[in-house]
């Protein structure tokens, strides 16, 4: 759908953190002779596609552990920070290699300029500490700009298609870093925030050939999950309120003033026919869209005044699955992981543990690029449960994803909403919506036409007949006789 946010592409809105990168060599088995994109929506392939071979198929070179992040790193209090600081580097020695960016490529056409560096700040190392999501910096900004802290704001104003956005890479003697300009029409360019889901803001750039820095000690995995509880009073009450909430673009009226109520451990469908406006909602639930009107509270902090408070709470599987594909599947979950506050350790274990669960194992060391759609979507998926979120906002998950993979999948969001956790998915799979999910919303041109739980929405027919029956029937397929009077 059209309103995706695109680290690549100049209308999307990016920003990327500032990043050390470490060094990855490209696996052999990335040399691929013809890298698979990211379908288009339109182009969908069977719900129920089979397993792929290549899956199960001769090994390949698993390039090892993720990357490690530098010893000086420290991670609790960049994420704190909401800013990734490279850290300092090693004598000044003059950058040689070619600098393959995903914002630097031509064919992401943007632009990008190598600059010289500002003075970065030295954070000393510290014990790791839970993220925080109260207390943040509120600066006055433009208006319709959230702004967060002086080095970073929210992107959710430059996600609008008019928006320009503008990527610059900075080096550093051994550091490379990527920044994203984002430009509003009419506005000051304003750099945006850095914690966001690295799929749609962290822009890795790899240095290749360079040495991998020294192993960290290993950490162990914290008792208790890395995530911020929500103020008490969203707990156990509503995690997700939308009110008035309204999106156009420019005649399109894609939500016209919707209510919605998530309570937590819901399982949450967001149906609707296509067009419906789901992939819009869902986006402005992720703080990927600025409503033009209507209020989202996550986890009782409102989604407008601190945007990224609510972000912390989620984990988002966007729509399109545009994301860094030339890494392999293993960095890029190590990139999710760390950019969402977690130690290199924790997120080595959790990768493992996700790759078991989503049969990843064999794909961890090929390049993203050479994953099968169902993988691409597995592997983001995972992205988004790494950092064991407080919220899942996912956009179709089960599209394209086999059915023992769905079935496995449903397991994992199920046991998690069983816990405590909260899903709000969109789906076309009305049999699956019926079957797992507690509370249903009909979304139809914009408007939600129905909402409750399953039962409640279906009365006396199934939820497909219902859903037919609330978009307006099947349409007329009148006129097309020509098809049956073959053309040979
Ligand atoms: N960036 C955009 N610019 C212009 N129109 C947009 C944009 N994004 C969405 N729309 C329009 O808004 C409406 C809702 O689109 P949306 O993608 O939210 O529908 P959907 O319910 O997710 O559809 P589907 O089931 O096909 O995925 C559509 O008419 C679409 O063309």
């Amino acid at each position: 759908m059209p309103n995706d946010i695109d680290p690549e592409e100049p209308d999307g809105h990016a920003s990327a953190p500032v990043v050390r990168l470490p060094a990855t060599v490209k696996p052999a088995s990335d040399a691929h002779e013809s890298p698979r994109k990211p379908r288009p929506k339109g182009g969908r392939k069977p719900a129920a596609k089979t397993k792929r071979p290549t899956q199960a198929a001769a090994p390949v070179a698993d390039p090892g552990p993720p990357p490690p992040l530098p010893t000086d790193l420290d991670v609790a209090a960049i994420v704190a920070a909401d800013i990734v600081v490279p850290p300092k580097p090693p004598l000044p020695a003059p950058l040689t290699e070619a600098v393959p960016s995903a914002v630097e490529e031509s064919e992401t056409g943007a632009l990008a300029e190598p600059e010289s560096v500002s003075v970065e700040p030295e954070i000393e190392p510290e014990p790791e500490a839970e993220p925080q999501v109260e207390g943040e910096p509120q600066v006055e900004g433009e208006p319709g700009v959230e702004t967060e802290s002086q080095v970073e704001s929210e992107p959710q104003a430059g996600t609008e298609p008019e928006a320009h956005a503008t990527a610059v890479v900075e080096r550093e003697a051994d550091t490379v870093r990527a920044a994203t300009v984002v430009e509003d029409e009419g506005a000051a360019p304003v750099e945006h925030e850095a914690e966001v889901g690295p799929e749609h803001v962290v822009a890795p750039v790899i240095v290749p050939g360079r040495e991998p820095e020294p192993e960290p000690e290993p950490e162990p995995e914290p008792a208790a999950a890395p995530v911020v509880p929500p103020p008490a009073a969203a707990a156990s009450g509503d995690v997700l309120v939308l009110r008035g909430v309204t999106k156009r673009f420019g005649g399109t009226h894609a939500v016209e003033g919707i209510d919605l109520t998530v309570p937590a451990g819901t399982f949450y469908g967001l149906v609707g026919p296509n067009g419906a406006g789901k992939t819009t909602t869902l986006s402005m639930i992720a703080g990927l869209l600025n409503p033009d009107r209507g209020t989202i509270r996550v986890g009782g902090v409102d989604a407008a005044a601190k945007p990224l408070a609510a972000k912390k709470l989620m984990g988002v599987l966007p729509d399109r699955l545009r994301t860094f594909d030339r890494l392999t599947g293993r960095q890029l979950l190590y990139y999710y992981g760390v950019l969402r506050g977690l130690s290199p350790a924790v997120v080595e274990s959790r990768t493992a543990d996700l790759a078991r669960a989503f049969d990843l194992e064999g794909a961890l060391g090929r390049s993203v690029s050479d994953y099968s759609a169902g993988m691409l979507k597995k592997v983001m998926l995972a992205g988004a449960l790494i950092h064991s979120p407080r919220l899942l906002v996912l956009d179709e998950p089960f599209e394209a994803v086999d059915p023992v993979s769905s079935a496995i999948i449903l397991d994992i969001l199920s046991t998690y909403v069983a816990h405590g956790g909260t899903v709000i998915l969109s789906s076309h799979g009305m049999e699956l919506v019926e079957r797992v999910c507690t509370r249903v919303a009909v979304l139809v041109a914009g408007q939600v036409l129905a909402e409750g739980t399953v039962d409640e929405v279906r009365g006396e027919l199934t939820l497909e007949q219902r859903f037919v029956e609330l978009a307006g029937g099947l349409s007329d397929v009148e006129g097309l006789e020509w098809l049956h009077t073959f053309s040979d």
